[in-house]
Formats: structure tokens, sequence, C-alpha cells
């Protein structure tokens, strides 16, 4: 049978703890509800005795919350516990979470005090909690520095004081995770009464190890792990809650426990805490980065369009994202490409106009970062357009400079010769259109010339408009180029293509 893993979320405490990310009263209860809804076992409020504001928010998110247990933290003082306790008053269930470091370098520097008295406070500590809930967790600080013979003595003396959670905390986050795993199943093998408690983990990241130790002490026996939504919390972070829930979910096959979370609730969740905290998530961040389900590269996209799980382990969709995504941009193949084609609708007659556009495709993505669809549509039809072109561009130098004259060199492919000159004009591209004109001699009329940008960024695509008039004949012509000259050129060259298309074959003016 699996065991149950319990999930403790910090977020509002420890996580609130990351400078610069500590929230109001509402934005708690906003992101309290956001853990009940994903089904969160327990929610550590905050911190009563820290401030009015967070006594408040604790209030308000035991009274706003209804099916997940609110905790509230203390160290082993009286006065915290009792504040702890009114907190938590109104709570459907609670928990009063009380710590006390035990590493030799917090009790002789910080707390200034021998082993003994340590013990003797934690268990006041706990049995004063006992007053106010049964569900008592008790924190032997910077466990992962303490000495196991030490954390053995408080451990059992707390359980027997009533504690039913212990947390190890590896609060500096200085373990491996060989070495943390072991440490509870030691703790676990060792304290006489270890069983009338439930072993849970608390891990920072400051070596990048919070989850990974949180899972190997999951693998030796620990059944909650305390963690935060995108891993906020103190210095580097604590365990991603969103990393441990789909890391014991998604290999099962080595976890005999699973977690009751509601994962499509997942990265809604990561937005909001993002969003109030302003903490931006990476795009890399595993789960709720924006590139977690992203494939650009076309040999992983094309073995995700031929079957997904060659490249992704879990589905996007169960963590609350739309779908998968693919981003096409230089890394990317033919078989994408056509299959974005599909997508929009897009299709081309033969494997050549596809070559063609799948050519352009390269080219643009060689200046952009991403190719957006919009992007693509452009230069579709740029292919189709220019597919049966007389007079094409084959390159194009244009020198804009202050106070000077601008001036074009455009050497142009013209019934398959190559024709090169150079104009100034009103601006680089006057200059480009005069160089052009100066060629291909259509004597047509500019009618109309606008600018659009397609997507968004200084590295967006333009695409051009033109329309031209020559008697009483008009004709449209687009082009779309991140250097908006030469998109200018283009939508040029794509309307006198059009002018000199077989109505007007027979008198080419070139
Ligand atoms: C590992 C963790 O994340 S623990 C949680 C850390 N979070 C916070 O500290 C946030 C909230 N903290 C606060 O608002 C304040 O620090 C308060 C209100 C708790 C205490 O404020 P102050 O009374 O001004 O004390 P201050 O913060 O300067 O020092 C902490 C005191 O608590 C003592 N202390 C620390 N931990 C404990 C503990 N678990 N049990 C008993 N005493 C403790 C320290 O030894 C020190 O005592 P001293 O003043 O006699 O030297
Ligand atoms: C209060 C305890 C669990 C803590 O936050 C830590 O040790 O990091």
């Amino acid at each position: 049978m699996t065991d149950k893993l319990i999930i403790f979320d910090t977020t509002l405490r420890d996580g609130e703890q990351s400078p610069g990310a500590s929230m109001t009263k509402d934005e708690k209860v906003r992101i309290a509800k956001a853990l009940e809804r994903m089904r969160v076992d327990v929610i550590e409020a905050g911190f009563p005795i820290a401030s009015t504001g967070d006594f408040e928010a604790v209030q308000a998110v035991a009274k706003a919350v209804k099916d997940s247990r609110i905790c509230g933290l203390s160290r082993a003082l009286d006065a915290d516990i009792d504040r702890a306790g009114e907190a938590l008053k109104l709570a459907n269930a609670s928990r009063i979470h009380t710590f006390i470091a035990t590493s030799p370098i917090h009790m002789k520097m910080k707390l200034r005090m021998e082993p003994d008295q340590v013990i003797e406070n934690a268990v006041r500590a706990v049995k004063r909690a006992r007053q106010y809930t049964d569900d008592v967790e008790f924190s032997p600080e910077d466990a992962g520095r303490s000495e196991t013979d030490f954390l053995c003595r408080i451990l059992e003396a707390v359980i027997d004081a009533g504690a039913s959670t212990l947390n190890i905390p590896d609060t500096v986050g200085y373990n491996l995770p060989h070495q943390f795993g072991s440490l509870i199943s030691t703790l676990r093998e060792r304290i006489p009464n270890a069983d009338k408690a439930i072993f849970s983990v608390h891990c920072h990241n400051d070596l990048g190890l919070a989850v990974a130790n949180s899972l190997s002490a999951v693998m030796n026996g620990a059944r909650q792990v305390e963690c935060t939504i995108n891993g906020l919390g103190e210095r580097a972070g604590n365990a991603a809650l969103e990393e441990i829930v789909m890391a014991v979910r998604t290999r099962q096959d080595m976890f005999p426990c699973d977690t009751d979370i509601d994962t499509q609730h997942i990265l809604s969740a990561s937005r909001l805490v993002s969003g109030i905290t302003g903490f931006v998530v990476q795009p890399n961040k595993a789960i709720v980065g924006a590139n977690a389900f992203a494939h650009e590269s076309g040999i992983h996209q094309d073995g995700v369009l031929k079957n997904r799980e060659t490249y992704e382990i879990m589905r996007a969709e169960d963590v609350g994202w739309n779908t998968n995504r693919m981003v096409l941009g230089k890394h990317s193949g033919r078989n994408a490409f056509r299959s974005r084609l599909q997508e929009l609708g897009i299709e081309l007659s033969s494997e050549t106009d596809l070559n063609a556009a799948f050519t352009r495709f390269k080219e643009l993505a060689d200046k952009k970062h991403e190719v957006f669809d919009e992007d693509i549509q452009a230069l579709v039809s740029d292919t189709v357009a220019t597919a049966d072109e007389r007079v094409s561009l084959i390159s194009m130098k244009v020198c804009s400079e202050t106070g000077e004259t601008p001036f074009a060199t455009v050497t142009l492919s013209v019934d398959g010769r190559e024709v090169q000159t150079q104009m100034s004009g009103g601006g680089p591209v006057d200059a480009a259109y005069k160089a052009i004109e100066s060629i291909v001699q259509s004597q047509t009329e500019l009618q109309l010339y606008s600018v659009n940008s397609i997507t968004t960024g200084t590295d967006a695509q333009g695409e051009v408009s033109v329309r031209l008039e020559k008697g009483g004949r008009i004709v449209s012509g687009q082009g779309a180029d991140t250097d908006i000259v030469i998109a200018s050129a283009k939508a040029y060259l794509n309307a006198l293509n059009k002018i000199l298309s077989p109505v007007d074959r027979a008198h080419p003016q070139v």
C-alpha cells in the first residue's frame, strides 16, 4: 500500500523570509486559498510573535481556509507559543510548530545555552503548545549540523512531551543527499519511541540540494516534506513544492508514498506567488518555468511530434499548462516547421515551396530569437508570392548618416541577369526605391506605403505594404524582414513582379 506523503507548505512563513518577498494579509490569504485548492495538507501561515501584521495574517488565513491545517511558528518560548495559539483559535485544524537550535555552534554562540537547557526548553515548549492543540511539531533547528546522539536525546524527549511531528531541518543547506537520507534512517532506528511521530524534513537550497536532500529523506522514511512554491525562502530558498510533488508523482516506481496534491493547480499557484512577491520565475525552472515544456531543437521536436514521451517525462497539462510548446527557432527542423504550417492552416502546393519557405525561415531564425506564428505567415506569403518572380533582390547596402544624404546600392536579378545600381534619396527607403526603379523602369506610381511591426521586441519583423499604379492598373505588394529597409524593398519588388505578370509581360520595361 502507498503511504501518504504530507505536504507542508511554508511559502507564507519561510518563503516570506526571502528579502523583498514580504506579503500583505490579503495577499497571504489569496496564496493560502490557492494552496488549499491544490490540497496542501499543512499551511504554515506565519510567525505570529513576529509582528501584529503577521499575527493578523495567520488569524485571517486560519479563518479563510477550511480544508488545510493551519500552522503557526514559535520559538521555544511561552510568549511565542501563546501568541501562536491565540492566532490559530479560528482554524478548523491547527498546528503549533515550535523550534530550538541543536547544533553546537547555534547552542553555544546564538542561544548561549547548555545542551541540557535546550532539551528542557524544548520539552516545556511542546507541553505548552499541547495546551492549545493536539497537533504539535518540533524542529531541532540546524539539525543538519547537529550531533546525532544529541538529536536522538532531544527528539525522544519531545515525543514523550507530546510532539507528533519531528521536523529535521537542514537549516543552512549543508548536507549531501546520501548523508541527509542516512540521518533520517538513523534517527528512525535509534529513537525508541520514533514510531509515535511522523518524520518531516525542511531543506534549504544553499548548495542547490534542497529537493535532492528532501527526496533522499523521503526514501529513508520521512513522510512530511516542508517546501515552498517556486522554492522561495530564506537565502537561496527552500525545496520547491512543485519539484517535490512531481518528482514523487513521476517516479512512483521509486517511492513507497505519494501526495494528495492536485497538480493541475501548480502553475497557477506559481504564477500567483511570483506576481505577488515580484520574484520572476526563471525560464528554465523545472515544472513552472516558461521553457519547462518547450522544445526548440529540430531533433527533439521531431521526436515529440512522433511521440511526446521521447522527450517529455511529464505531461504539461498535468501541472496546469495548456499543452507543451514547440518554439520555432534556428535549431528547428523541417518536420516541426511543416507541422506548424498545418496548425496555421497554411498549405504549400509543393515540396519546393516548402523548402523555399523553410530556407527563408532559417534565415529569419538566424536573426531572431524566436520565430512567431505571425512571422511564419509573413514569410510564407512572401515565399508563395516570390515563386514566379522575374525581379528579385540579391543584395542591398544602405548608408544613412546624420547630416549626409542617404544612398542605397541595390543588386537585383532581372530575368536571371544580375544588375547593380546606386541612388541617393530623401531617406534610406526612398534611396532603395529609386535604385530599384532605375533598374526596372516600371514607370509606376507609389500610391501607398505602410509599415507594421508583426511581433514584439526590437528584433520583431516589420511588414511593409505598398500599392503601385500603372495605367489604371493597381497592384499591392508585401514584404517582411527584421530590417525595415529590406522589408520595404521586398514589398516594392513583390508589387513590381505583379505589374510584370503576364498582363504586362509583353511590354516589360526592363
Ligand atoms: C531557521 C529559521 O528560519 S527560524 C525563523 C526565523 N524567522 C524570523 O526570525 C522572522 C521573525 N523574527 C522576528 O520578528 C524577531 O526576530 C522576533 C520577534 C522573533 C524576536 O525579536 P527580538 O526579541 O528583538 O530578538 P532578536 O531577533 O534580536 O534575537 C532573537 C532572540 O531569540 C533567541 N532565540 C532564537 N531562537 C530561539 C528559540 N528557538 N527559542 C528560544 N529563543 C530563541 C535568540 O537567542 C535571541 O535571544 P536574545 O535576545 O536573548 O539574545
Ligand atoms: C524553523 C525551522 C524549521 C527553519 O525554518 C529552519 O531550520 O530552516
